[in-house]
């Protein structure tokens, strides 16, 4: 059982509350003169599951760092109204010589939690991802989706209310990337954070989302927004039906035209 802190409640895509992360007008500049971004709007709100389609190289992981506080936007202004922020890469960024317990704990451990308060948070995390009885396996002893859950984990012990995740299942085989994206909505039910998400694929998106949001090629900037309906929690064969297709192809389309 589960004993991290955020309250579980049922989600609902119009959850009345104030965005955490508030996007307004977001253009970012590099210094070398690559404008990446270009008049950004975007709010992402507790309970809602936001993900960014876009060409590669339209600003995405731009967006991101921005999000997260690592990067400043040039022009505009990007609010976060927390700092429980959980930030998960496409590479797990695991201590190869750490066990699974060891690397989950670690975040809570450069926070200063005391060790037996972070121990528990952490078995409680490996718990939630599914990885109970791995707690002391090495990295090297773990496959790639395995890596991807104890990286999910650590994130987890801070109690994030906001994930950022850059393409966090991108390395990964179909199978092992669909039954991820399946174990990140049953979180996502339980928890409600807010999330924005980065993907390269329409259906990874459509599956997972609240709200598609379709970026234009360099510099990015919003051309699309598709608010998906189907409800939480989500079934599987979800992802067989017209409905589904359908709407996929509506996000192909749009990603198509702001590229061209
Ligand atoms: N620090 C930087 N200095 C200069 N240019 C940068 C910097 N960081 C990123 N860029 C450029 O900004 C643009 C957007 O990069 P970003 O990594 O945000 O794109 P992306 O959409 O995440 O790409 P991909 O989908 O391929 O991961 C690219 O042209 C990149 O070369």
């Amino acid at each position: 059982m589960s004993t991290l802190t955020l309250t579980p409640t049922a989600v609902s895509t119009d959850v009345a509350s104030d965005p955490l992360l508030d996007f307004r007008n977001v253009a970012m500049q590099f210094p070398n003169g690559t404008v990446a971004l270009s008049g950004v709007d975007l709010t992402v709100k507790r309970g809602e599951f936001v993900t960014v389609v876009g060409p590669s190289g339209c600003g995405k992981s731009t967006l991101l760092r921005i999000a997260s506080g690592l990067e400043n936007a040039s022009e505009g202004t990007a609010t976060l109204a927390t700092k429980r922020i959980g930030y998960v890469f496409q590479d797990a960024t695991l201590l190869p010589w750490r066990t699974v317990q060891s690397n989950v704990e670690l975040l809570a451990e450069l926070n200063g939690q005391p060790k037996k308060a972070r121990a528990a948070k952490a078995r409680a995390a490996i718990d939630l991802v599914g990885l109970s009885g791995f707690e002391q396996n090495l990295p090297k002893e773990l496959s790639g989706g395995m890596k991807m859950r104890t990286s999910l984990a650590r994130s987890f012990t801070l109690d994030p209310e906001l994930f950022l995740f850059d393409e966090p299942f991108g390395a990964l085989d179909e199978i092992t990337r669909e039954r991820l994206g399946d174990e990140l909505l049953r979180i996502f039910v339980e928890q409600q954070f807010a999330a924005l998400f980065i993907t390269h694929s329409v259906a990874e998106a459509v599956y997972l989302s609240t709200r598609v949001v379709v970026m234009s090629g360099r510099p990015g900037r919003i051309v699309d927004t598709f608010e998906v309906p189907f409800e939480h929690p989500r079934d599987p064969d979800l992802r067989f039906t017209p409905e589904f297709a359908k709407l996929c192809g509506q996000v192909s389309h749009a990603l198509r035209e702001g590229h061209s």
